[in-house]
């Protein structure tokens, strides 16, 4: 991506990139990641944003007293649960991050999978255990280029909805990988509340600089990934083909870290296509 001026030094192409940031660590980014959105956003780069908001949700159902539970890393969804976690994603959390890039000066346009059909859907295979979860079969690109092109970053809530009408639950790094898919963005940049993925060496838990698709199947099956960071590695490795090169999982809280990734920094952990 980078190329050589004629002075010599390394000057970053313009590019778009889908970045997901997780309710594990929305709540505590500083003012300074949203600026640096704003800059990149100003350099001419185009940033497409998928959220997610597990933790909120959570907080949500408990308030109303609605029981909720995981099945291997997805959220067994109702009729009731379904309403609290579009309430959630698409109201409260979208309009949140949206109004923090607008305060830092950058252009932002939130709205839902479900708006314009963009995130189409359908049960995943075990829906029958978890219920309206949904995988997706396509992204309307066209709804996403459109809103570069007059100038805005999209912010996706991960809403999914079939032909019939009926919405989804869908989880936000398994929507971030399928948007960065049909958009052809070159990265998607996971932001989460790790500085990557760590592994321990012996002498302690260290970042994983980079990974290949063999170990993280390794890692899974020996249950060194596990939780949160499983959707995360698997929309990685479904979505690392084509036009996206790498996906990039890094720790929200470091001042400066999108640019810092963009302009190639090793930082975070990197996962690269197979040769
Ligand atoms: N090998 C690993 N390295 C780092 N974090 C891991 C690993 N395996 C599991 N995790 C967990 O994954 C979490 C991130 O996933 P999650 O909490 O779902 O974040 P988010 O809300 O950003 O999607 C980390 O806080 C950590 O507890
Ligand atoms: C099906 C499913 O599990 N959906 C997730 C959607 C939000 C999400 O993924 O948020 P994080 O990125 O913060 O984990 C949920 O209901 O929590």
């Amino acid at each position: 991506m980078d190329s050589i001026t004629g002075s010599g030094a390394p000057q970053r192409q313009p590019a778009s990139f889908v970045m997901k940031c997780g309710g594990s660590t929305l709540a505590a980014l500083p003012d300074n990641f949203f600026e640096d959105l704003r800059l990149l956003q100003e350099q001419g780069n185009q940033p497409v944003i998928v959220h997610g908001g597990g933790p909120a949700i959570s907080g949500n159902l408990e308030r109303l007293g609605i029981e909720t539970e995981f099945v291997n890393g997805l959220r067994r969804t109702t009729e009731d649960v379904l309403d609290v976690v579009e309430m959630v994603l698409s109201g409260s959390i979208n309009k949140q991050i949206v109004r923090r890039i607008q305060a830092a000066g950058g252009r932002a346009l939130g709205l839902s999978g479900s708006d314009g059909g963009l995130i189409q859907a359908r049960p995943v295979d075990n829906s029958a255990e978890v219920g309206f979860v949904g995988e997706v079969t396509e992204v309307r690109s066209n709804i996403i280029s459109g809103i570069l092109d007059l100038g805005y970053m999209p912010v996706i809530a991960p809403i999914g909805v079939d032909e019939s009408g009926q919405r989804y639950n869908i989880n936000a790094d398994t929507a971030a990988g399928a948007v960065a898919s049909f958009l052809g963005a070159a990265r998607m940049i996971v932001v989460t509340d790790v500085p990557g993925i760590m592994k321990d060496s012996g002498s302690g838990k260290a970042v994983l600089p980079a990974v290949t698709v063999q170990e993280i199947d390794e890692m899974i099956a020996s249950g060194e990934i596990y939780g949160g960071m499983i959707p995360k590695v698997k929309a990685a490795v479904s979505c690392i083909h084509g036009q996206v090169q790498e996906v990039v999982i890094v720790d929200g809280s470091v001042p400066g870290i999108l640019s810092r990734v963009l302009s190639g920094e090793e930082i975070g952990t990197r996962i690269v296509q197979p040769k």
